[in-house]
């Protein structure tokens, strides 16, 4: 089984993700330290990333996921995923780029791949990414992150989960769903 926690930045995928790794002994796979050095530097001065500039990081999470699959272990990984086509690469690598029709994304889960979608108003969110130290994402970006944001659907193997709540009663919601799958 892989958990992708996902949704913009500052919504709480990385506290989650190293919460839930924690709690069920998974290893994590935290996407921000998968991207090239000028992502990097690109959101650090405040530029959004484009389509372009994320193809190679999510195609790196690609190859993670199918390790992972490959050799039956279960894993967290962490990547904000915003469009439906990023699930689409996250789950299908570069395939997903030949398949799909520009702007209609057709969307196929992946059976043992569940996303975790952290949702929330931008207000909250943004008050969050202030109050974060020692981050290179400025909150300034959280606007364009809403603004590509195409959020999942449950069919589409996605928990939709609100982030008013405290990180450990997201957790026991996880578990639950996982107790339930087995
Ligand atoms: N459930 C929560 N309730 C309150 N604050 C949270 C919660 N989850 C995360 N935070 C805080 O919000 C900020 C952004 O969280 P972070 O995990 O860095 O988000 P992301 O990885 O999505 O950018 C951090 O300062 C974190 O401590
Ligand atoms: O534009 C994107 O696709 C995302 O912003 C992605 O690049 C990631 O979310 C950043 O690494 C910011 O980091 P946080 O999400 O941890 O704030």
């Amino acid at each position: 089984m892989i958990y992708v926690v996902m949704g913009v930045s500052g919504c709480g995928k990385t506290t989650l993700g190293a919460f839930l790794s924690h709690k069920l002994g998974w290893p994590l796979h935290e996407g921000d330290d998968f991207h090239p050095v000028e992502n990097v530097e690109k959101m650090s001065r405040g530029e959004p990333l484009t389509d372009q500039g994320r193809l190679p990081w999510l195609l790196k999470l690609h190859d993670i996921i199918q390790r992972e699959m490959s050799s039956g272990r279960n894993a967290i990984v962490v990547c904000s995923a915003l469009r439906r086509l990023y699930g689409q690469v996250l789950l299908f690598g570069s395939k997903a780029l030949t398949s799909s029709e520009p702007g209609s994304v057709a969307t196929c889960s992946l059976p043992g791949v569940w996303f975790l979608f952290l949702y929330g108003t931008y207000d909250m969110i943004h008050t969050r990414m202030v109050a974060r130290r020692g981050h290179f994402m400025q909150p300034d970006l959280l606007r364009s992150q809403f603004e590509v944001l195409e959020p999942p659907a449950p069919e589409e193997n996605a928990i939709l989960l609100d982030i008013r709540r405290s990180t450990d009663d997201i957790c026991r919601e996880i578990q639950e769903h996982l107790r339930q799958l087995s």
